[in-house]
């Protein structure tokens, strides 16, 4: 398991903040109240007050001036001000922006080639990936599982169409860099005779207590799964759009639906859209942190290793020979491919489609 780290560079102090007259603000918004954002839409927030908690509020909000071009994105803890009666056509107002533990940014494309903030403070990243129908792609598992180390969350593979193929080789693959892996499947309610999907039980114990975002290429079965798990998504959506009266999410925006009927506050962040995490910020020392044994070795690289499979005199490389016994030197063969394979998935391109499957990789 990757131990969850902290990242400074999510929590960097705004530089100029301190520089304004202070008179000019309010004194701190001793009224303000903490609330969870759950759904962005065109400048308008839904918040929720007490989330999870038996007073939880529903609100509407936007932001407040003095957070200037600073974005809020969903899974933020922000402070609210103003009308937080979460009445018909009130709008609060959002003060601050909480410090945020993770930090999930979208991959750059042609229509933003900037890595943008899109999720904050989850614990764990789920990649769907159907086992069948279409084929898996580890090349974009692993571009997954490189963002979510290096942000210090937990990874989980959900494997769906576990009733067309076989989830042995994925497991094989994942199972030894930390990553959980639950395997769903289509079946028949023997009582009703109407379609379910098996497996549910298990992936709800993963992600009971915890915030988990949820990505998926279309086709995986994503919407599947969140409708199972959340059975009143499309209502809780619903609310945001008809408070809005705008219509739909853009097709970027991240949405947080709470899972009931679990022992605790349970979350899964859904990201209609987006395919993978963006890696640019990703760093190779931080992503070796999620490899506790690997980065005690690494101590003793040469300045400026890259540990990659060229790199001259890397340690790693000489951890695997020096091992004990041939069990030993397997196993630790296997983390150091799967460090390097995560570290190049950092350098390589975004998976467009082009059939990397997990069969043909
Ligand atoms: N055989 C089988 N089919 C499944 C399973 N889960 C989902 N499907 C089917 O796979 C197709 C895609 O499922 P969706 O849930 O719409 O997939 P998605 O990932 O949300 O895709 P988009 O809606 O395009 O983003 C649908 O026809 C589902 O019925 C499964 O466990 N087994
Ligand atoms: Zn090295």
């Amino acid at each position: 398991m990757p131990q969850r780290r902290y990242d400074e560079r999510d929590v960097r102090i705004r530089p100029g903040r301190g520089s304004r007259p202070r008179t000019k603000r309010r004194p701190e918004h001793a009224d303000a109240r903490t609330a969870m954002v759950v759904a962005v839409d065109r400048g308008r927030y839904t918040v929720l007050l007490d989330p999870g908690g038996p007073d939880e509020t529903r609100i509407l909000a936007m932001k407040a001036r003095e957070l200037g071009r600073d974005r809020v994105v969903p899974g933020d803890r922000v402070d609210v001000v103003g009308d937080t009666t979460g009445a018909d056509g009130s709008l609060a107002r959002i003060v601050r922006i909480g410090e945020r533990r993770t930090v999930l940014r979208r991959t750059a494309d042609d229509t933003d080639p900037v890595e943008r903030i899109i999720v904050a403070n989850a614990d764990r990243l789920v990649v769907v990936t159907a086992l069948a129908d279409p084929e898996p792609r580890t090349r974009m598992i692993d571009r997954c599982v490189a963002a979510a180390y290096d942000a210090g969350m937990e990874v989980l593979l959900a494997l769906t169409k576990g009733d067309l193929a076989d989830a042995g080789e994925l497991t094989a693959m994942y199972a030894p860099i930390g990553v959980d892996v639950v395997v769903t499947r289509r079946g028949t309610d023997p009582a009703t005779g109407e379609r379910t999907i098996e497996g549910l039980d298990a992936l709800r114990d993963v992600l009971t207590g915890a915030v988990s975002v949820l990505v998926g290429h279309s086709g995986v079965g994503k919407s599947t799964l969140v409708n199972a798990l959340v059975p009143d998504a499309r209502r809780a959506v619903g609310v945001v759009n008809d408070v809005t009266g705008r219509g739909r999410h853009t097709s970027s925006s991240a949405i947080a639906l709470e899972v009931h009927g679990t022992t605790a506050p349970t979350w899964v962040i859904d990201t209609p859209g987006v395919r993978s995490f963006g890696l640019a910020h990703v760093d190779p020392a931080h992503l070796l942190g999620a490899f506790a044994d690997l980065d005690d070795v690494a101590r003793e690289c040469p300045r400026g290793c890259t540990h990659l499979a060229d790199s001259p005199d890397c340690t790693l490389d000489e951890w695997v020979a020096a091992a004990p016994d041939d069990v030993t030197r397997a196993a630790r063969a296997a983390r150091l491919d799967s460090f390097r394979r995560l570290l190049v998935s950092r350098l390589g391109v975004e998976d467009d489609g082009d059939g990397d499957g997990a069969r043909g990789r």
